[in-house]
């Protein structure tokens, strides 16, 4: 795995994603390599979660390219991304609040590629069982997801996109409603993925969060990056700390 840390294995090339008359995504180049994690960061508004969309495949963009690996994924849909090792958790958590936490993981792991067609019911249940071992959500796992503080939940959502084990990982805002020890688990887990060789994408307002964990950075504004490369340089951008600054990108 660490032989092909640096490879990029999602790419997005001039993509555009216009709503109406603004253009959400207006040209915008990305990639997060195997081994690294990758932030992308901006003001509200800035099209982070329609970049998210265009890449995960909830969204379709109006020009561009997505590479998955290589492959030209532009034009397939949710689920055959997720058959080749892309998974995403959202900004909104959506947990079934009926199901267990054990049983919204498995929910994860029964969605990788070959697990009905080889009945490997015995393999989702042990990914399952990693997933939430990763995470310290073993005591919970019986207990009903609805009942659990949105700390937890965060954490739910994220073993249930790595129960599927993707190559890929997109995360908005993983950290928002986690405690200061989750989110010390959370910096510790996702750079221990990073070890393993999977890519890391994430959307991330708290600025020390995305100091402490990402290589790269990618700064957006008005539907366009204002500034790339790694971390420390791009947070020290005068056009970077202007616009998460609220005041208007001029460069
Ligand atoms: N479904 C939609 N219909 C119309 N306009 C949209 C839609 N989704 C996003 N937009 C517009 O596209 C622009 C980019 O929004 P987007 O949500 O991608 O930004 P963001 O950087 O993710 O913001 P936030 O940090 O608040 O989530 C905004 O002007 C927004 O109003």
């Amino acid at each position: 795995m660490n032989g092909e840390r640096g490879t990029a294995r999602l790419t997005a090339r001039g993509l555009v994603r216009r709503y109406g008359g603004i253009e959400a995504v207006a040209g915008v180049d990305l990639t997060a390599p195997a081994g690294r994690v990758t932030a992308l960061i901006g003001p509200n508004g800035a099209g982070k979660s329609t970049l998210f969309d265009c890449l995960a495949g909830t969204a379709r963009p109006d020009a561009g390219l997505v590479l998955l690996g290589g492959r030209d994924v532009t034009r397939l849909p949710v689920h055959e991304r997720v058959r080749l090792g892309l998974a995403r958790t959202f900004q909104q958590i959506a947990v079934f609040p009926r199901l267990s936490v054990a049983e919204n993981v498995r929910v994860g792991a029964e969605q990788r590629p070959g697990t009905r067609r080889h009945r490997e019911a015995g393999a989702a249940a042990e990914r399952t069982a990693r997933a939430l071992a990763v995470l310290g959500l073993d005591a919970l796992a019986a207990e009903p997801a609805g009942e659990q503080p949105t700390g937890v939940l965060r954490l739910v959502e994220l073993a249930r996109a790595l129960a599927g084990e993707p190559r890929v990982l997109l995360l908005d805002e993983p950290a928002a409603g986690l405690d200061s020890a989750q989110t010390a688990r959370l910096v510790t887990v996702l750079r221990g993925l990073a070890d393993t060789g999977m890519a890391l994408l994430l959307v991330e307002h708290d600025p020390d969060l995305v100091t402490e964990l990402a290589d790269t950075v990618y700064a957006m504004a008005d539907g366009r990056m204002v500034a790339t490369g790694p971390t420390a340089t791009v947070l020290a951008d005068p056009r970077v700390t202007r616009a998460w600054g609220g005041a208007e990108v001029t460069g």
